[in-house]
């Protein structure tokens, strides 16, 4: 008999489910384990009102295939313009559960990001009183800053301070890639918490760029050298509930990654559970999936657990080389590589 595991359903609580052609892909394959999920905001043009988010949450529940009861939970994409009234709104909407922060030009389509964090202030306030949690893409954009070094930064200059000045706000440092991220959240209050990608947890920038470059596992924030990994793969073996999971899984057509100007992104929604399932395996720390997966993440955002489970078992199978996306194709993370688990159907 192949070992199997259960656990409540997950969420994933970081996730872009794109628009028109790549959404129809995309929804189906989260909705077919995933619960809930968080949907980035950062389309072109961005989500960035109420109306917004409503009309693109129709878009999302119009591709979710017949008897799933996926969920896509909203965010809103704060500009310089974000008024406290647009936060009311958003909360009135219903469907808005957080904002998401993006430093201008941090990452893919975020040039009508945040230019300047502290004039924001009011909308901050407004989101704490809303019960609209702070999400952040957590790195500097100037070009003199390495880029291995902009989540550091981002800490030192504004995080230190977004956390200090909004301290009933909660607040989500999305995709954390480095030891000093996580030991930040670490010593943060409880409102502060951290979404983890399998792919930061599985590689480090050596699986980047040595023996060739791998635009497959270009992403942004980059991978980090071995040590973050390790740090990362700490925190989550201690079972905290700061971590909790958030794939950032980020569709782009083979020929917009294969490229002279690749794009940053892995679209991991294929196997997201396997792949998180592989690595705390291969950590020793499978006992901690169902907290990472589907408690840590509803109790943050203070939502009910989900009522059904799902269950994994292990058996090897290979991720396909490709998915098609109408005459165009999508190379999954881990592609034509073995995972070790598999959710049952
Ligand atoms: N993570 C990425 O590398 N890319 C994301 C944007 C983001 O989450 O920063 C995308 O939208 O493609
Ligand atoms: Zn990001
Ligand atoms: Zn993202």
């Amino acid at each position: 008999m192949n070992q199997t595991i259960t656990i409540r359903q997950p969420d994933d609580w970081h996730i872009h489910l794109r628009d028109g052609a790549v959404m129809e892909t995309a929804v189906p394959a989260t909705a077919a384990v995933f619960a809930r999920a968080i949907a980035m905001p950062n389309l072109q043009p961005p989500v960035i009102n109420a109306a917004d988010a409503m009309a693109y949450y129709q878009r999302i529940k119009s591709c979710v295939p017949a008897g799933s009861n996926f969920e896509p939970l909203m965010t809103l994409y704060l500009t310089d313009a974000t008024t406290p009234e647009m936060i009311v709104a958003a909360k009135e909407a219903g469907v808005v559960k957080a904002c998401k922060l993006y430093p201008a030009n941090a990452t893919t389509n975020s040039a009508h990001g945040v230019t300047d964090v502290g004039r924001l202030s009011e909308t901050f306030a407004a989101m704490e009183e809303q019960g609209i949690l702070l999400l952040v893409h957590g790195e500097v954009t100037e070009s003199h800053i390495d880029v291995f070094d902009r989540e550091k930064e981002f800490i030192d200059r504004h995080m230190t301070k977004i956390v200090a000045a909004n301290p009933n706000l909660k607040i989500v440092f999305e995709h954390i890639t480095t030891s000093d991220a996580a030991a930040f959240v670490q010593s943060s209050s409880a409102n502060v918490a951290a979404t983890i990608t399998p792919q930061h947890l599985m590689y480090n920038r050596n699986d980047l760029l040595v023996g060739g470059v791998k635009p497959h596992n270009y992403c942004l924030p980059v991978l980090k050298r071995n040590t973050h990994q390790q740090k990362l793969q700490e925190v989550v073996a201690t079972g905290s509930e700061k971590f909790f999971l958030g794939t950032d899984s980020a569709p782009h057509l083979k020929s917009a990654k294969e490229s002279s100007c690749g794009c940053a992104g892995c679209y991991s929604a294929p196997a997201a559970l396997e792949l998180y399932a592989h690595i705390f395996d291969d950590l020793g720390c499978i006992d901690k999936l169902e907290g990472f997966a589907s408690l840590h993440g509803p109790a943050f955002y203070g939502l009910p657990i989900n009522e059904k489970t799902i269950t994994l078992v292990k058996e090897p199978w290979q991720m396909p080389e490709q998915v098609q996306v109408g005459d165009e194709s999508i190379v999954p993370f881990y592609a034509g590589q073995t995972l070790n688990w598999k959710v049952k159907a």
